[in-house]
């Protein structure tokens, strides 16, 4: 029988961590934050960034608040080595900020690194090997014992590189490559015979950095996994504890925040995920979603666009339009029931409350996006997210009814062209149906209170290309106007609801009236007129009904073909 090729995978072990307390733990405050988009994002990239790049990428990230940023692999390149020199020699680092560099455990690349940090005030010398069996076996040929000697001789070469530049303020960190794919006990042994080489103490920590380099566990089993180091490690109080999480399984933000839980202090990643293959964690994903849950993460993501420019044109690759905050499409609904809620609460909000926003976990202002691209209308919308569309940019406020009545036509526009309305596509079309740039206003129109307290009115209508001189007498001018409307068109018009506000205020303030008319006792449907004037808007919205009423009374006349 032919073998299922998922048989050549086996499942990862979990650690069976009895006692775990990281499911209880709540996140209160924000983690150390180190973006390493300069080093292992930089090494993903189809072409690595030019010092140019690096140096605008290095700028936004200290815009952004990192106080640790990863600049480099100095000795793996002339401009990774460059470019540490210009940060230092141009004085471009600021002074709440240290600059981190990686090196292999390799002499002459370790000689390399502290030499590219001559004359820096602070940095973070950054030293790893693998320990997983594989890369012990296949790469290194290499057994535990020897692995333990390769990270402590050049742990070792750190103390003495470093006490010949001593006016650089040093810290030390150390990544057993591949930490997810190795045995504890041994992550372990070798990471503290690294601390225990560098003396680590309350007074002088190092880091000690924990990725899962490939993902390969559920996030769970990797939190159970910090858990383990962060209470069975020597000298913890001489550590900051860090995780480096990768995005193989696509579960990278959880892992990295389920490690916080379980007693990292820092977080190694990149901003929208970028790194090898699938990426590292992403920081924004993990800052914003602390800030969602009401903690300050201490990086400022007020203009995401801003920032999503720059990663953009430093990496060459597109942010995703769903990418979780940051996507063009994020804050987005097209679907009638998602906008029908987004509106309600929208219109239930009173400033000052929580946010507690249907299908919307953040605030789009708190990323410095606007509110107009949260509701987007195509053949899955409703109502509520075309009358959200003219609510939100042209002050149409309508009535339940008539935004039922709209919809139809919309809906019979959508299907034919099965593409996205914008607002203005939309504005168009109700002032079409509506005549709202055709109907006239009753010119010269003469309005006189009677002495038995109704009303006289009289003036011309446009009415089929002609104007009409007409009269009427009624309780107000609208009872006044359709007396005179029938006399003059001879339909009967009936006022079954009426509706009316302001758009805008002072001098451009204009009055929209959303009349609901029962016309010839045949059609029911709405009129809507707009004025500077609140009694002209009202008869133009009687005038648009009853224009409506004819044209659509013209076209049944035309459809009713009966079959010989
Ligand atoms: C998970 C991570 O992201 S780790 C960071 C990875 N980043 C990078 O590799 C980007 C920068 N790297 C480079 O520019 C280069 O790879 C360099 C400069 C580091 C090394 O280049 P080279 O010397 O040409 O070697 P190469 O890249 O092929 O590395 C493989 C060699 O290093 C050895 N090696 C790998 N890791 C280690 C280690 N930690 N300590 C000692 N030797 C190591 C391998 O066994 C292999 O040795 P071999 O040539 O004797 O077979
Ligand atoms: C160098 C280390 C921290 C690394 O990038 C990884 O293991 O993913
Ligand atoms: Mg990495």
């Amino acid at each position: 029988m032919l073998q299922q090729p998922h048989t050549k995978y086996r499942a990862f072990a979990p650690i069976g961590l009895k006692d775990r307390t990281w499911p209880d733990a709540v996140l209160t405050r924000a983690p150390i934050w180190l973006s390493t988009d300069l080093r292992d994002g930089n090494q993903a990239l189809v072409e690595p960034m030019d010092i140019a790049r690096k140096m605008r990428m290095f700028e936004q990230l200290v815009a952004i608040g990192f106080k640790e940023i990863e600049v480099g692999f100095p000795s793996a390149s002339q401009v990774e080595f460059d470019f540490v020199r210009k940060l230092i020699e141009e004085d471009r680092i600021p002074d709440d900020v240290t600059i981190q560099v990686l090196t292999q455990a390799r002499e002459p690349l370790i000689a390399r690194t502290f030499e590219s940090l001559q004359g820096a005030p602070r940095a973070i010398v950054h030293l790893y090997n693998a320990v997983a069996p594989i890369m012990r076996t296949v790469v290194l040929g290499m057994d535990e014992d020897e692995i333990v000697a390769l990270a402590t001789s050049h742990a070792a070469m750190f103390n003495d590189l470093a006490a010949r530049q001593r006016h650089t303020c040093w810290t030390f960190q150390y990544s057993p490559e591949m930490f997810s794919g190795t045995d504890l006990a041994f992550s372990k042994r070798v990471v503290d015979a690294v601390t225990a080489v560098w003396n680590a103490s309350p007074e002088r920590k190092c880091i000690i950095n924990l990725p899962s380099t490939v993902e390969h566990s559920t996030p769970n089993i990797f939190a159970d996994m910090i858990e383990w180091m962060h209470r069975h490690l020597a000298r913890r109080d001489g550590i900051v504890l860090s995780v480096h999480p990768h995005n193989d399984r696509g579960t990278g933000t959880a892992a990295g925040e389920f490690a916080l839980m379980a007693g990292a202090d820092r977080i190694e990643g990149c901003l929208f995920g970028n790194g090898e293959r699938t990426g590292n964690l992403d920081l924004v994903n993990v800052a914003l979603n602390l800030y969602t849950q009401g903690v300050w993460p201490g990086l400022d993501f007020s203009n995401i666009d801003e920032v999503r420019a720059t990663v953009e044109h430093c990496n060459q690759i597109a942010v995703h339009p769903r990418h979780p905050y940051a996507g063009d499409l994020v804050y987005t609904s097209f679907s009638g029931s998602h906008q029908d809620a987004i509106k309600k609460a929208f219109a239930a909000r009173r400033e000052g409350d929580v946010w507690d926003m249907p299908y919307l976990p953040i605030d789009p202002k708190d990323v410095g996006r606007s509110y107009e691209a949260v509701i987007r209308v195509n053949s899955q919308s409703g109502k509520g997210g075309m009358a959200y569309l003219l609510e939100s940019e042209y002050g149409i406020e309508m009535p339940r009814r008539l935004q039922i009545e709209f919809m139809q036509v919309v809906q019979g526009v959508m299907d034919v062209a099965g593409t996205e309305l914008s607002a203005a596509n939309i504005y168009a079309l109700f002032e079409r149906e509506y005549g709202l740039a055709t109907v006239q206003a009753l010119s010269n129109r003469v309005l006189e209170a009677q002495a038995d307290a109704s009303v006289l009115l009289r003036g011309q209508l446009h009415w089929e290309g002609a104007l009409v001189d007409m009269q009427g007498q009624g309780n107000g001018p609208i009872d006044a106007f359709i007396q005179a409307l029938q006399e003059a068109t001879g339909h009967r018009v009936r006022v079954i609801d009426y509706h009316q506000h302001a758009i805008g205020a002072g001098a451009d303030a204009k009055a929209a009236a959303y009349l609901e008319l029962r016309v010839d006792e045949a059609q029911t449907l709405f009129g809507v007129g707009l004025d500077a004037d609140v009694i002209s808007a009202a008869l133009k919205a009687i005038v648009s009904g009853l224009e409506r009423a004819t044209a659509q009374g013209r076209q049944g006349a035309q459809c009713t073909v009966v079959p010989a």
